[in-house]
């Protein structure tokens, strides 16, 4: 009698079993339609998998990026990112949230790795980038800045697209000094010295090139040779001191990896205009505490600055403005006398770069299905 029980009991589990398999498709696609949670709990029940209904996130490569973002684009849009960014405290908001950003410093292998985010009212979006700085790389023949770009939908929290961060850290960087080169070089500049060979110097030779006619571009940087390739690459002279390269030089750049100071404030011309791109770590530094002190001094995010710049830590200087008050007309931009735009990186400037080559990338894909 019990065995029969048991046999029957046994035979009813199995039908239970078989049907709720049979059933479960059906099952699946309403509670997948009604109610999400429910259906990740039968999905617990049931060995079925949940189909996502929602796309993933877009993967943006190296390539695309280099082929959907131009300094035409970018340098507007980074110019209205840091206005935004300098009124992050204003009564009201509406400039969008920019937290600081957060460095780990990885000793062992001499790395250092910045998380940064923002919210951005200008395309409403949220962006959060990775970007790990390796200086050693060099030796390795490597980049020296590796990094990852999320970028989401403020609306609804939803990941719109993961990039590569490397290109689009130098050109919204260099964007970020076109910007603060117009509103404190003086008008009409012609000379530009650029010190340092690598990825900034890159971005801001041709960013800068937006900006005015430029008669005569110098590069110095601590390798002849490397000094040497980039001057016959892009067709601008060699100097063999940074000296030579800053003396008379309207608009200076200093894109070097550099513990110590570059240059010395007896070279500059009284209205010189220095971008000061290098120096992000406290540990570096581009500008001694005597140049520093001639200058006034703008920022991109002068909390950050005063935590993180090399240049700031070292010289112990008082910051003038941010350059987000200058597009914002609330600061006075000093043209006219030695102006250095310390420079550390704001992820507002990833924020509108991320959106630029998101909306093109995505044109193209509609363009094309
Ligand atoms: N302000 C910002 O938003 C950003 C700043 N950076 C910083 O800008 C600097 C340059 O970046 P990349 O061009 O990407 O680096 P890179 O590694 O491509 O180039 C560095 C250049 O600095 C030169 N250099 C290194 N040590 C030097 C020294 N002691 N004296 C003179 N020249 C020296 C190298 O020869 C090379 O030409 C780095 O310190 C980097 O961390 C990078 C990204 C964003
Ligand atoms: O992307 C930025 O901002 C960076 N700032 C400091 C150095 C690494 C990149």
């Amino acid at each position: 009698m019990q065995s029969t029980r048991r046999i029957v009991g046994g035979g009813c589990i199995y039908l239970a079993c078989w049907g709720l398999r049979r059933l479960a498709p059906k099952l699946q696609g309403i509670f997948h339609r009604s109610n999400n949670s429910s259906a990740t709990i039968l999905g617990n029940l049931v060995p079925y998998k949940m189909a996502h209904t929602s796309p993933q996130p877009c993967l943006i490569s190296p390539a695309q990026v280099v082929e959907n973002l131009t300094y035409k684009d970018l340098i507007p849009a980074v110019e209205q990112g840091l206005g935004n960014f300098s009124k992050r405290n204003e009564e009201g908001g509406g400039g969008g949230i920019y937290p600081q950003r957060t460095m780990m410093k990885i000793e062992e292998h001499n790395g250092s790795v910045f998380v940064m985010s923002a919210f951005s009212p200008a395309g409403n979006v949220i962006v959060t980038k990775i970007i790990n700085r390796y200086v050693d790389n060099t030796e390795r023949n490597l980049p020296t800045h590796f990094g990852t770009i999320i970028l989401h939908d403020a609306r609804t929290g939803k990941s719109k697209a993961v990039m590569d961060a490397e290109h689009i850290t130098a050109m919204r960087t260099a964007a970020a000094s076109a910007v603060a080169t117009k509103y404190l070089a003086r008008d009409g500049w012609q000379t530009l010295a650029i010190l340092g060979a690598g990825s900034q110097a890159v971005a801001h030779l041709h960013a800068l090139k937006h900006m005015t006619t430029i008669r005569e571009v110098r590069v110095w940087t601590r390798s002849s040779e490397k000094c040497q390739a980039f001057a016959q690459k892009f067709d601008v002279k060699a100097c063999e001191t940074a000296q030579e390269a800053v003396t008379g030089a309207d608009v200076i750049a200093t894109c070097t990896s550099s513990h110590t100071p570059v240059l010395e404030s007896s070279w500059l011309k009284p209205s010189a205009h220095i971008n000061c791109v290098g120096a992000c770590v406290p540990w570096a530094q581009e500008l001694g505490a005597e140049v520093m002190k001639k200058a006034v001094v703008y920022t991109d995010n002068t909390p950050g600055a005063y935590k993180e710049s090399g240049d700031i830590v070292h010289s112990k200087v008082t910051v003038f403005a941010e350059i987000g008050e200058v597009i914002n007309g609330t600061k006075e931009a000093k043209r006219d006398e030695i102006t250095v735009f310390k420079s550390q990186g704001v992820a507002v400037e990833d924020a509108v770069a991320a959106k630029l080559v998101y909306d093109k990338v995505s044109v193209l894909k509609d363009m094309k299905s």
